[in-house]
């Protein structure tokens, strides 16, 4: 079975015997579900502070910098399913990029990050979905589970309007868009909910298919199914 897990061959936590056992269906099988979300976007924009306001309920307004990736569990529950999130943080500066594009791989959903009241954090956000595809080696770009967070909108000077938001997030594959506050605790559980509610819908979907292809046996169709 695909999984979600941008490709990340011998190493899918969800992995049993020589199949890949999608979210949903490992949730089914009574297994744990280990979701592997990861937080992109540039330097100063609030990853880290997101990752902890919802981890560990703190916020701390002289954060350093990032150096290549920290990672951090939290469990959730999601319309009812259990899940443990583990949320990888990376370095947004340029000069970290080695040191973070290794850790794309395996990646169930990504988080692409700007800041409101910075305007070249929102004008990168291509290049940083183009740096994930890449490195993660998705095979679909187009079905992958990307989240767009805009964070920092407690700041009262913003550069970046929610409908200018929302338009890039329409035009660039139907993203949902949250704006958050790592400062003010605004929306940070729900944009990691929404990220655990991405991926069980893409593999749902997937899953919806695959049975499709193997129940449906004497479909005068080639292709079984028209969702995949
Ligand atoms: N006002 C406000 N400040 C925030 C918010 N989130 C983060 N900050 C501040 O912005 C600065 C940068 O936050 P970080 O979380 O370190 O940013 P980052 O994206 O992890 O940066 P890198 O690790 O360099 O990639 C820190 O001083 C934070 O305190 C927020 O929601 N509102
Ligand atoms: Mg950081």
């Amino acid at each position: 079975m695909r999984c979600a897990c941008a490709g990340r061959a011998g190493t899918c936590p969800r992995r049993v015997g020589s199949g890949c056992l999608g979210p949903v269906a490992a949730a089914m099988s009574g297994k744990s579900l280990l979701l592997k979300v990861i937080l992109l976007g540039d330097g100063g924009v609030g990853k880290s502070s997101l990752m902890n306001r919802y981890v560990t309920n703190k916020f701390d307004s002289q954060a350093f910098h990032t150096i290549g990736v920290e990672f951090l569990n939290r469990d959730l529950e999601v319309d009812g399913r259990f899940v443990t999130l583990q949320i990888w943080d990376t370095a947004g500066q340029e000069r970290f990029k080695s040191l973070r594009t290794p850790f794309y791989r395996g990646a169930d959903c990504c988080l692409l990050t700007f800041s409101v009241d910075d305007r070249q954090s929102f004008e990168n956000l291509s290049n940083w979905q183009k740096e994930f595809v890449y490195y993660a080696d998705v095979k679909d770009p187009e079905r992958f589970p990307f989240v767009v967070l805009g964070n920092k909108i407690d700041k009262l000077e913003r550069q970046v309007s929610t409908e200018e938001a929302q338009a890039w997030c329409m035009e660039n594959g139907n993203y949902p868009y949250l704006e958050t506050s790592a400062k003010d605790d605004t929306n940070v559980a729900v944009a990691f909910e929404e990220a655990v509610r991405q991926v069980l819908a893409v593999e749902e979907q997937l899953e919806h298919c695959m049975l499709g292809h193997t129940i449906d046996l004497h479909s005068s169709s080639k292709s079984g199914s028209s969702c995949c």
